[in-house]
């Protein structure tokens, strides 16, 4: 046992944490800046760490601690059966100075068993049903676009995933204002990435720089972090104030914004909370649900324009479960295992967030290995879903892996993350995955995909974005529908 008694002094503390740090295993580091990270394809590097220093190994960047779990046996040990222990989100001296009001970085507490009981209470497979239509529509209205679009498939993609996340929070509201709402969202991210970004703000690496008053020279991340502060918090609450607005004079559209601005299942015990709560649980879906399910619409559409022998296999199913000029429907799914396994291979081939990342509430240790407070806790669930003992040949995409007899693990157990801070909108997430993989194939041929500046992409080397989703990088995508029939399916 290692743990520190309660109210151990910092300086004592940190002393103690250098000794111990050769305790555990993790590459050799430099005495005060710590480990160099490579900002490119982290999931394949710390994988390579542990090759060499085992399925738990740590590493430090100045004073931050960082665990990294690369089986699933530790990952279970300690995101759940010690969920509690390990529940919180890593934080930084910029993120506290920011204090955004984000649901996926908040730390545990009553606010974050609110914002998740509403999130449940709407995104539950029961109440998810009631989406379905919002889905349906909204793929339709996708795969019409896609044919000879001068956009990105990534901004295609995105478009499509954001107005789902803005329907199911904002409700059916008109195109236009849908439209204002999803650059609302997206100014609010942009701020919220320039607060995390790794290694912009030294105060990150020497939190007790935040103690230097705003007037002082060079305190200019001290007014950056109070104005980016007003702006979130203005940017959050700007949808909920118009949808407000429109309550008083009876236009609003119901949704889970107006429901539970009403209140009246009692979720909120705070009458003052009630609208900040309800701010912050809606913009969680854009923020946490869009570049989750776009970057993974993007690779099936790239996957399938390399593997051309999987989509021909897809349609045939299609064809003859739902037949030739029919779009597959949810009631289809459990009749077409091929479509199944494709979402799957999808999911193992790359999780749309590579590196899961919960943080320490408590000092803690496993396996005798000493876990300080505070400590972020990866799970590299991207080596995982590589083990060549349940998935052989892990680097090719085979769906054909999940149709055996004994077909190994379903990804999607880790894609969505586990414990307390598993993904909320899972339900609603991997059917909006399903609709589209399975209704693009019923309609499409992909043909080739290229990069901005037209290099073909092949299936030597698929470029990813790196961060906590990750997707393919930019990229064009050449699609024709199957046949004029095809496409008229889609304005039935
Ligand atoms: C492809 C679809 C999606 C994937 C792969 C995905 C994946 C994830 C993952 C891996 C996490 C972190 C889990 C953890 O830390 O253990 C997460 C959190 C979250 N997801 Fe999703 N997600 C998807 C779609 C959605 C959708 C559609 C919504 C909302 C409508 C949503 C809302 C959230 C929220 C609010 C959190 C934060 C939960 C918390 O921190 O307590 N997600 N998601």
């Amino acid at each position: 046992q290692k743990n520190f008694p309660p109210g151990t002094p910092i300086f004592f503390r940190y002393v103690l944490l250098q000794t111990k740090e050769s305790l555990r295993p993790g590459p050799p580091a430099k005495r005060i800046s710590g480990n160099d990270i490579p900002n490119s394809e982290i999931w394949a590097v710390l994988g390579k760490w542990a090759k060499a220093y085992g399925d738990i190994l740590h590493f430090r960047i100045f004073s931050r601690h960082f665990v990294v779990l690369s089986s699933l046996e530790a990952t279970l040990d300690l995101y759940e059966k010690r969920s509690k222990t390990y529940a919180g989100r890593p934080t930084s001296a910029m993120s506290e100075l920011v204090r955004n009001g984000s649901v996926l970085f908040s730390q545990p507490g009553n606010r974050l068993e609110i914002y998740r009981r509403l999130l449940r209470a709407w995104l539950n497979p029961d109440i998810a049903k009631k989406h379905f239509h919002i889905q349906r529509e909204e793929t339709n209205n996708f795969l019409k676009k896609i044919v000879d679009s001068k956009e990105t498939m990534s901004i295609l993609a995105r478009r499509y995933a954001g107005s789902i996340a803005i329907r199911l929070a904002y409700g059916d509201i008109p195109e236009i204002e849908k439209e204002n709402f999803a650059l609302i969202a997206d100014e609010l991210l942009k701020v919220q990435n320039q607060g995390g970004q790794p290694g912009r703000w030294l105060v990150n690496s020497f939190p007790i720089l935040r103690f230097v008053p705003s007037w002082f020279p060079g305190a200019y991340f001290k007014r950056w972090a109070s104005e980016t502060h007003t702006k979130t918090n203005e940017l959050i609450r700007k949808p909920i104030q118009m949808i407000r607005q429109q309550m008083k004079t009876g236009e609003a559209i119901p949704s889970f914004s107006t429901h539970f601005l009403e209140n009246t299942e009692g979720l909120i015990p705070h009458r003052a909370d009630r609208e900040d709560v309800v701010a912050c649980a809606a913009n969680s879906f854009y923020a946490a649900g869009t570049e989750t399910t776009s970057g993974f619409v993007a690779l099936c559409f790239l996957l399938l324009s390399l593997h051309p022998e999987v989509l021909h296999k897809g349609q045939q199913e299609i064809d003859n479960v739902v037949g030739t000029y029919a779009l597959p429907s949810i009631e289809h799914r459990a009749g077409l295992p091929y479509i199944e396994s494709i979402l799957k291979e999808v999911h193992r081939f790359h999780p749309a967030a590579p590196l899961l990342f919960h943080a320490a509430t408590e000092d803690d240790s496993y396996r005798g290995y000493f876990i300080p407070k505070g400590c972020t806790v990866y799970a590299n669930i991207w080596l995982m879903l590589r083990d060549p003992e349940h998935y052989p040949e892990p680097e090719q995409f085979r769906p054909e892996r999940f149709m055996m007899e004994s077909p190994p693990p379903d990804p999607r157990k880790l894609t969505f993350g586990l414990g307390r801070r598993a993904c909320p909108g899972q339900h609603v997430g991997d059917v909006s995955l399903w609709l589209t993989l399975a209704c693009a194939i019923a309609v499409c041929n992909i043909k080739s995909c290229t990069m901005a500046d037209g290099t073909k992409i092949d299936r030597a080397f698929i470029p990813f974005t790196q961060g906590l989703a990750s997707a393919p990088e930019p990229f064009y995508c050449h699609v024709e529908y199957r046949s004029q029939m095809h496409r008229d399916i889609l304005d039935l």
